[in-house]
Formats: structure tokens, sequence, C-alpha cells
């Protein structure tokens, strides 16, 4: 027999955006569900932001470590503990799982774990069976990770099965040009696997400015990372020494005990009886929405990763909050504006970057309406280091005679930390003569972006 149970609210999806908008909407006042397949926290806080960065954090103490000896500081090199950094990090992750569900109960939010099916109009199924009606449902079920489609894919693991690696990989292929591929190839180098990124272009993170580019790959090539540019793999095997990567070209490369699949992800919108509503993905699966996250059927709606939003975990929270505030808290204008996301990536070193890359800014305002400001140092930490050299780079992108700044990145120490700030700046419209009219920090880094010259 099926239960049936009435809200204003049904969220299906227990992840960054889906979380974020039942809990605004509960504290508006409305009765609020919310449908979990998964853990508490989705993607970022299990298997996405929240593993990765304590992985990003071992890897950067393991590397201060290192540079530790430049500063006459001695000792033996810290060994890093695959299984108990990973029992760790688990049992971390599990208080916040505890936590999330915690926050949903204080705020009133019911819960329901299990699989979320959209059953015709204002009505919503878990597995199966339950049912619950409300006039607004939300759609909140984020991405899942692809793999590519040829011989011995199986044989390798995407970044779900890397967090579920009990043993840290000795010679590791990471495949992909992305996020995810950079990031993972950055932090298992510093931790003293061997790392070898195989890529399709002869550069990797495309869309983003050149500089930042560049200037990674020349930091991970002399980190030691092996960088296998313009490489299409056509397979995957077990040979008699591991696994072998095979490239269309005929090469291969052998003696891998792991290969990373890091070749984008896909929006879970598949098995949600969307046709039951008229709700239709686009080609590649993400479902369409207006600027107030508006699907084409009134009362239904979509934040985060299963839209095509920039696939991070602040879009999606500030899309669902800001949903639940237009549609119970009064606010019937309110919507995100995602055109200035600040970002980071957390290689090594990292990368900060918000607005337009110089190429964007040329086509957008014409080369003449652009002036770029560029520095490149060596950071006072790494002063002393005369062995391994790494130099920060950091631009300002301007336009129009007052110099307005319409893009900040910056690779190098500490630039993760620095970012949220000048997105303010820019985000209030931040001429350059407002940065040099700024007194600088110092000795810093971040000071280097109110001395340009
Ligand atoms: C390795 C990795 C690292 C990342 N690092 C960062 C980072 O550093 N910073 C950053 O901002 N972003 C990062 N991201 C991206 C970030 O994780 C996502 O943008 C974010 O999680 C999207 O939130 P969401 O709510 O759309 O979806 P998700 O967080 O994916 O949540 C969706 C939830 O819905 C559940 N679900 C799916 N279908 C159903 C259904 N039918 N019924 C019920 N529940 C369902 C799923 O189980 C899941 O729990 C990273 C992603 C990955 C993979
Ligand atoms: N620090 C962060 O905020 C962070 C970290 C990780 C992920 N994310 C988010 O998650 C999203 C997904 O990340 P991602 O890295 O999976 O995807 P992505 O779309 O950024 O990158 C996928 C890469 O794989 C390459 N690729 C595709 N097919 C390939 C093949 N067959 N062989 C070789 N390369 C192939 C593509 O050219 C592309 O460079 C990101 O766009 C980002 O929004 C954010």
């Amino acid at each position: 027999m099926s239960h049936h149970h009435e809200f204003d609210y049904v969220v299906i999806g227990g992840g960054s955006g889906g979380i974020a908008s039942a809990n605004r909407a509960a504290s508006h006042g409305a009765r609020v569900a919310l449908i979990a397949a998964g853990p508490l926290g989705g993607t970022c806080v299990n298997v996405g932001c929240v593993p990765k960065k304590l992985f990003w954090n071992a890897a950067q103490l393991a590397e201060g470590a290192q540079l530790a000896r430049s500063y006459a500081l001695y000792g033996d090199a810290p060994e890093f503990r695959w299984p108990e950094f990973t029992q760790r990090r688990q049992e971390y992750i599990g208080r916040l799982n505890d936590r999330y569900a915690e926050g949903l109960a204080s705020n009133g939010v019911t819960l329901f774990r299990g699989f979320g099916q959209l059953a015709g109009e204002h009505r919503v199924r878990v597995d199966g069976k339950t049912v619950l009606a409300a006039p607004h449902i939300l759609i909140a079920t984020g991405g899942e990770p692809i793999r590519p489609d040829l011989p011995g894919a199986e044989l390798g693991l995407d970044s779900d099965g890397f967090f579920a690696l009990q043993e840290q990989p000795r010679h590791v292929a990471v495949v992909g040009a992305g996020y995810i591929a950079v990031e993972l190839a950055g932090l298992l180098q510093s931790l003293g696997s061997r790392v070898s990124l195989v890529m399709r272009r002869n550069h990797f993170l495309h869309g983003f400015d050149a500089m930042l580019r560049e200037g990674l790959m020349e930091a991970m090539a002399a980190a030691g990372v092996t960088l296998l540019p313009k490489r299409q793999v056509s397979r995957l095997v077990r040979g008699a020494r591991g696994l072998e990567l095979h490239f269309a070209d005929g090469e291969r490369l052998q003696g891998i005990d792991t290969v990373l699949w890091a070749v984008g992800r896909r929006p879970r919108s598949r098995d949600l009886n969307l046709e039951a509503v008229g709700v239709y993905p686009d080609d590649a699966g993400y479902l369409p929405v207006d600027r107030y996250q508006n699907t084409r059927v009134e009362g239904i709606y979509a934040v985060g990763d299963v839209t095509r939003a920039p696939a991070l975990t602040p879009v999606a929270i500030a899309a669902g909050r800001r949903l639940a505030d237009r549609l119970f808290g009064g606010q019937p204008e309110r919507h995100l504006d995602s055109s200035l996301t600040p970002t980071v990536i957390f290689s090594h070193p990292p990368i900060a970057t918000v607005g337009l890359t110089e190429c964007e800014a040329q086509e957008r305002y014409g080369a003449d309406n652009v002036r770029v400001y560029r520095s490149r140092f060596t950071p006072l930490l790494r002063a002393l280091d005369r062995d391994h050299p790494q130099v920060t780079h950091m631009k300002l992108v301007t336009t129009g005679a007052e110099e307005r700044i319409v893009g900040l990145h910056a690779l190098g120490d500490g630039v993760e930390e620095m970012l949220q700030g000048f997105a303010v700046a820019i985000r209030m419209g931040a001429r350059k003569r407002d940065f040099d009219d700024t007194i600088a920090i110092h000795p810093t880094s971040a000071e280097e972006f109110v001395t340009m010259r």
C-alpha cells in the first residue's frame, strides 16, 4: 500500500543544492520534504570537494616538509600512511553526514531516504512506494563521472573509485585535462606516487587563461609529473607488468598499477520519470532552466550539476537558496547571476580565477579596449629554495578608459585564499585605480595585485 504525504516543497537530491534549498525553504515556514538516495551532502561532501581538499592539504603539508629544508629545518621526511589517512578522512565525512541530518531535522525538513521519481503532476514517488504531493518540486540530483567508451575502460577508476582506494597507487596514469585530472595528478605526485597525465590536446584546462595553463604545465613538469600531450587512448589492458594504456598512434604506457579516468561528468537525469510531467533533458542530459531555475513545466525547478550552471558547490547552494527565497520568502525577483563566479583549482600550485580570460576580453571588447597587467615573481616563501624555484603568476584584465577589472587570474602559493576578497571588489565594479589606491600588505604575494604597473 502506498502512503501519501502533503508538502509545500519536495526536493529530490540531498547534495549541495538540494539541502541548501530545503533548509532555506523551511526557514521561510514551508513544509518541506527532502529525498536522498545517497549519503547526505552529495558529491561535494562524500566524493568531491571535501575528501579532495583533505588530500590536497596532506599534499601541501608534504611539500612544506620538503621546502622546510631550504629554511635549514631538517628531520625525517614524513611518510604518508594512506590507509590511516583514509580512515580519518572517512570518519570526518561521517560526522558531516550526521551534521546534515541533524540540520535538516532541526529545521523541520522531513527526510525520506530512497530514490525519488516524478509521478505525475505535483507528485513524487520514493522507491516506487511512498507518494509525496507538493505544488513545488525541485530536481537537484547532481552528476556522476563518465568513463570513455573503449575496450578495457572497466579496468580504470573514476573519481568515485579514487576516493575508495585503500592503498596508495605507485604509478598512476590520469587520463583527462579538466579540474579533476590536474587536481588528482597534482596531489598524487606530491604524496609520492609516480604520475603520468594523459591528455588529448597539447595543453590541459582548455578555456582557462593561457598564463594559468602554461604556468601550471611548467610547474607540474618540474615537480616530476610526466605530461603526455596529444595522446588518444585506444584501450586499456592488463599486461604481465600491470596495466597498459594503449594510444591510437601505437605507443603504449606500461608498468602502471592504476588508471584514473577524469574525462568529465554527466548530469543525473535518467530514471527520474521526467516524461510523466513533460520535462525533457537536452541532448547531453542537462535539464534546461531559465534564470529563475524554472523548467518548462510550472512548479518544477532544477538547480546544480543537473543543469548547465557552472558545476561548483557554491553555485548549486546559491541557486537553491535563492529559489527558496523566491518561492517562499516573498522575493519574487530573487535569482542567481553566475557571470562572475570565482573558482579555484586545487592543483599544485593552485589556480584562482574570476571573470574573463585575456582572449575572452579581447573578443568581447576588442583588443584596443583591453589592457592587461602581469606579474611573475618568486614568492618569499620559496626565496631560500634555489634548487626548486617555483614562480607565482598573476594577471589583471581591464577594459575601457577607466580600466574596469573584468578578469583576475593567479597561479601560485596561497592564491586559493586570496581570491574571495578580490571577487567581491570585482563584483562591485572595481577599476585598476581602486586597486592602486588600496594600501598593500607587505610582505605578501597578494600585494602584487595592488602594485602592478
Ligand atoms: C572530485 C570532485 C571534486 C570537486 N571539487 C570541488 C571543489 O573543490 N569546489 C567546488 O565548488 N566544487 C567541486 N566539485 C563539484 C561539486 O561537488 C558539485 O558541483 C556539487 O556537488 C553539485 O551539487 P548538486 O547539489 O547539484 O549535486 P550533488 O552534490 O551531486 O548531489 C546530488 C544528490 O542527489 C542524489 N540523487 C540523485 N538522484 C536521486 C534521486 N532520483 N532521488 C534521490 N536522490 C538522488 C545523489 O545521491 C546525490 O547525493 C567537485 C566535484 C568532484 C567530482
Ligand atoms: N576545484 C573545483 O572547484 C572543482 C574540482 C573538481 C571538479 N569541479 C567541477 O566538476 C566539473 C567536472 O570536472 P571534470 O574534470 O570531470 O570535467 P571537465 O569537463 O572539467 O574536464 C573533462 C576533461 O576530460 C577531457 N576528455 C574528455 N574525454 C576524453 C578522453 N576520451 N580522453 C582524454 N581526455 C578526455 C576533456 O577534454 C576535458 O578536458 C568541473 O567542470 C568543475 O566545475 C570543480
